[in-house]
Formats: structure tokens, sequence, C-alpha cells
């Protein structure tokens, strides 16, 4: 019986054996290429720093010199981008897709965008004579790693047949939606529902904190009771360790509830908690924290100072002897002597002219330190 079902998906596996073409090698595009690469899959990859796409020519991967150059080669292309101008990039721009995309060649777009851009990639490649797919996905780095992720796809129902056995290798499970842009809707109200549940459990950690509350004892308590999701399991414990490598990117989190939030406009649709979560992930961006996980937007909720923004460019620039006039102006902290050169666990005192000390610990992205500790009478 298990001899017949492998037999069943390597028959599968060869029917769309040329080469599958692979844009973007991001965090989840590398992954998702690997994936194939390990299941058999021949794959030729690009992506627009090429340096990324080393790791895969390691792995057996072909390297393509531009998007356009991929799709020569391949029947089938998968694209997985960061955002709107990058989807249309791969597709419009000189050296994109529709230089050589033609009848009996499908492009496969996977990134998280909106329906109109959907629509548009939809109607050039078409117009070409090729046939396309929207086919974001739900699930993160270590699904895309996994093979676990939820693809919600909708389009030209011919290619989503032909790509099943891809698709059948990257995630757990896949849908078919229908017409272009079902798919990308889908995946934004999913996503503005993950972004407004990351600002209730940011609020709900600093919280209890504040009131004395040990933040892991919450997670223990919501993990047993009708909240329990894997999201607040997963991220929870780095959360209250302040370590945010990113998984999902904060900055494309932000893109989703802005797209999200445009949805809710062209449907009249009132969303004030989502419009709320986005304030916090703009804010959470302005504090350069854009390329970190979008758990990071937790450090807007704990340190509701006055403004980040400010903070930011003060913290770029600390030194020992670094005062401020006020607590609840952090901007008004000013350098007074060279910075001291950082690491990790340096730890820099900052005085208060009214009598109070707090100290800053350079712990998260490049040029953002993290104000920590209690403000202390002296
Ligand atoms: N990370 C996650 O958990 C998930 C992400 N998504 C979605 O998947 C997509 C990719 O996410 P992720 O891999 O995390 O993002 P990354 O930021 O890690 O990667 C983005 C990719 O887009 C490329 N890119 C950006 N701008 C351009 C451009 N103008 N022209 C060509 N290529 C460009 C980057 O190339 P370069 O290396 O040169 O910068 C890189 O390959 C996004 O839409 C995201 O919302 C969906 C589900 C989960
Ligand atoms: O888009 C992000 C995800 O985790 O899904």
């Amino acid at each position: 019986m298990q001899l017949e079902l492998l037999r069943e998906s390597v028959k599968k596996i060869k029917k769309i054996m040329e080469e599958i073409g692979f844009l973007g090698m991001g965090i989840m595009g590398k992954a998702m290429a690997m994936n194939l690469l390990r299941n058999g899959f021949k794959v030729t990859v690009w992506n627009r720093t090429l340096s990324k796409c080393d790791e895969l020519k390691e792995h057996g991967a072909s390297v393509g010199e531009s998007p356009a150059a991929v799709v020569k080669k391949c029947k089938y292309t998968i694209g997985m981008l960061s955002d709107p101008p990058a989807a249309l990039s791969v597709v419009f721009d000189k050296g994109g897709i529709l230089e050589e995309i033609s009848s009996r060649k499908g492009y496969i777009d996977m990134s998280t965008v909106d329906a109109e851009t959907s629509s548009k990639i939809s109607e050039a490649v078409i117009a070409k004579g090729g046939s396309f797919l929207e086919a974001p996905v739900s699930g993160s780095k270590k699904p895309a790693e996994d093979g676990q992720l939820v693809i919600l796809a909708a389009g030209e129902k011919g290619l989503y047949e032909k790509i099943v056995p891809a698709f059948d290798v990257l995630g757990k499970k896949s849908f078919f939606l229908g017409e272009v842009g079902n798919g990308a809707k889908m995946k934004l109200v999913v996503n503005m529902i993950m972004g407004s549940m990351m600002n209730a459990f940011s609020e709900g950690l600093v919280l209890a904190d504040k009131s004395g509350l040990s933040p892991k004892t919450l997670l223990d308590v919501l993990d047993l009771g009708a909240i329990a999701n894997p999201m607040f399991k997963m991220k929870g414990p780095s959360m209250i360790q302040n370590s945010y490598s990113p998984a999902f990117p904060l900055k494309h989190q932000q893109k989703d509830m802005r797209l999200a939030l445009a949805l809710g406009d062209e449907n009249a649709v009132s969303m004030p908690v989502a419009a709320a979560a986005n304030e916090a992930f703009k804010k959470a961006r302005s504090a350069g924290l854009g390329d970190l996980d979008f758990s990071a937007v937790y450090e807007i909720f704990k340190f509701s100072l006055t403004t980040t923004t400010n903070v930011k460019q003060v913290l770029r620039s600390p030194s020992p002897a670094t005062t401020c006039s006020k607590l609840t102006a952090p901007h008004l902290l000013q350098t007074t002597t060279k910075p001291p050169p950082l690491s990790l666990n340096s730890r820099i005192p900052i005085t208060i002219s009214d009598n109070h000390s707090l100290s800053l610990s350079p712990a998260i992205g490049d040029d953002y330190l993290r104000l920590s500790g209690e403000t202390a009478t002296q």
C-alpha cells in the first residue's frame, strides 16, 4: 500500500518534471525552493540580490539571470516576493516575466499582495497567452521549511491542477478559491486577524507584567484555555525574552494590515481593531523594528514612552554620560561623549535630571537599542 502511494506521487512529480522556476529567495522563497529540491523537483532560482541564490545552487538548483530567463527555461514559475511593487516589478520591468511568458507556460504568484495587483498580473500574463494562478500562503518560515503551508489559490483551475504536485510538497492543504483576487483577499483577512491578535497578546503580556503577574505563567494559562493557539505558543516564549529573530518580518505584517484595511474601505467594513493594530505596527516600523519578527510590536506596548521615533534617533548614539531632562520626553536625551563600542551585554546607564536613572541595552535590530530596567531613584 505504502509503495503504491509512493509510486503514485513519483508519477505525479514526473508529470511536471519540466523544471520549476522560483523567483524570490527571501525567508519564504528560499525555504520553499529548498523543499522542492529536497523532494526531487528540478528548480531554477532567481533573486534580485543574486548572492542569495548561492545556497540553493549548492543544493542542486540552477540559477537564472533574470525572471525572463527563468520563465524561458521553465514551464511553471513561482514568485514569492515581498509586496505589490516587488510582485509587479518581476512581471513588468525589463527582464521581467512578460518577456518570455507564452502559451503552455504558467506563472504562480505566492506573494501576499492585494487583489488589484494580482489582477493586473493575471491580465498581462493571460494577454501574452500564459496562465496565471495567485497562491498566497498561510504559515511562516518553519511551516515553509516543513512543507506545512496552507495554500490559498485562485485563478486558472487548469494551472492549479497541474501545479498541485508542487503544492503537495509545499503545503499541508491547498484551497482553490475561484477567480483571481479571492486568494489575495482570503490571505489579507487571515493576516488582519493575526496582526490584531498579536496586538491583543502583546497588551495582555504587558498588563500581566505591570500588574505583578508572571508573563510566563500567563502563557501557561492561555495554552490550556479556549484561546490557546499555535501563534501564542510559538511566539510567546521568545517575546518574553525580547528575542525577535525574523520569521515573518514586521514590515510585511504592517503591509498586510494596510492592504486589509484598504479592502475594508472598499467594502465599507468598519475595522477599528485592525486600524489600531496597524497603528502599533506603523509605530514599530518607524522605531526601526521593521526587519525584526512581527512579534516585536510587543516592544511598542512595553515602552509606551512618548515618541519611539525620537527614541530611536537618540539610541543610535548613546553614551555613558547621556543625560535628559524628563523621563517622559526621551527624545530630549542628549549625547555628551563619543558612544562606547556596544556589545550585546553592555548596559549603558542613563542619568535623568530628576534623580531617576535608566539603563539601555543593545538588544534588538542593527540600530535600535531597547530601553530596559525600571527607573530607579538614585
Ligand atoms: N515570512 C513569513 O512568515 C511569510 C511571508 N509571507 C509573504 O511572502 C512574501 C515573501 O515574504 P518573506 O520571504 O518573508 O520576505 P523577505 O523580505 O524575506 O523576502 C522578500 C523577497 O522579495 C524580493 N524583493 C523585494 N523587492 C523586490 C523588487 N523590487 N524586485 C524584485 N525582488 C524584490 C527580495 O529580494 P532581495 O533579496 O534582493 O531583497 C526577497 O527575495 C511576502 O509577501 C510576505 O508577506 C507569507 C506567509 C508567511
Ligand atoms: O503571513 C504570515 C503568516 O505567518 O502566515
